[in-house]
């Protein structure tokens, strides 16, 4: 069953399109992260999804409805950007007023421990730190015990504590079958959290796959191994999809996307080699290749 449906979406805000014809779904019990550069679109598709915005073209459903019903909006939770806290009032009335909203609020101290603020629930809200604050935005957010959770870059100013206790109460949660949706411009954290990325450029989808297969099908690997017979190099060099090659001391570096071609001819060919090491390229790398023509367009719309 799909969390989230959407389908030839466009957002088009004053003739420009802040989100163009954008397709995804989103598998109930996931973890999802959006990522983009700034002004891909991300907050945007979180907007609509939310029902906060309207789209301007296609469909968004939310558990198969349309987004800001009473019904939807019962079953989701959402973190935004902008951090605001009531003034006057302290960390625990605060939570206490919320939980007040709902028939079936999460319990008080299960809330506080997920957000981590058992030790400041007797402060003033308007006087916590950013990253406390933020915490506190987390809890309201999940207060109703959502099905769904939309987090737009939940740990900005959060310390490292704070995120891996944020990341710990998030995986928590979607063991218990929640659907988590969050964007984030740390690409780590959509690395080792999230059980698929949807990568956002300029309005559009660009990639879409789990962490492993965006680096495996977007980025080059790296072979090292010591060659018995150094004339293996000059070999190695002349193979195609061969993007780079090396040598550091006895231990030869290829770059290519056909590892298993590689190791093929190697082998093969009789030649003998030790201390074999693959290494994967990074998201980042992925990132940066999926949206490298950022400043190209950017000067050529600047002529
Ligand atoms: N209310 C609005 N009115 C006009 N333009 C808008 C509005 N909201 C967003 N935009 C434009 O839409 C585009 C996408 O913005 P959006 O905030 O969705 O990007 P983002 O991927 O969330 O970026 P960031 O990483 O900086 O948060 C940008 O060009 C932005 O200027």
């Amino acid at each position: 069953m799909n969390a989230v449906t959407v389908r030839h979406v466009t957002k088009t805000f004053k003739g420009k399109k802040a989100v163009n014809d954008i397709s995804f779904t989103i598998k109930e019990g996931s973890i999802v992260s959006i990522l983009g550069p700034n002004g891909a679109g991300k907050t945007t598709t979180m907007m609509m999804m939310l029902g906060l915005i309207q789209c301007t073209e296609g469909i968004i459903q939310v558990f198969g409805k349309e987004p800001g019903r009473k019904e939807v909006r019962e079953r989701i939770g959402a973190m935004l950007q902008e951090v605001s806290v009531p003034d006057g009032l302290t960390v625990g009335e605060i939570i206490d007023l919320f939980r007040s909203y709902y028939v079936k609020p999460l319990p008080k101290q299960e809330l506080l421990k997920l957000a981590g603020l058992q030790d400041v629930v007797k402060k003033k809200a308007d006087k916590l730190s950013g990253g406390l604050k933020r915490r506190l935005n987390f809890a309201l957010a999940i207060v109703g015990n959502p099905d769904l959770i939309f987090l737009d870059e939940p740990t900005v100013g959060m310390d490292i504590a704070a995120r891996r206790l944020f990341w710990d109460s998030i995986r928590a949660m979607a063991k218990q079958g929640k659907t988590i949706l969050f964007s984030t411009h740390y690409l780590k954290e959509a690395d080792d959290i999230s059980d698929r990325i949807i990568l956002f450029h300029r309005g559009t989808i660009v990639a879409d796959g789990s962490p492993e297969e965006m680096k495996s099908m977007l980025t080059s690997q790296t072979l090292s191994f010591i060659p018995e017979d150094s004339a293996l190099l000059a070999e190695l060099s002349q193979l195609n999809g061969i993007m780079g090659s090396r040598a550091e001391g006895q231990r030869l570096f290829i770059e290519t996307r056909q590892v298993e071609e590689v190791l093929a001819f190697i082998f093969q060919n009789g030649y003998k080699i030790k201390g074999l090491r693959i290494d994967q390229g990074s998201l980042d790398d992925a990132f940066e290749q999926l949206t490298a023509d950022d400043a190209e367009e950017s000067e050529q719309e600047a002529v």
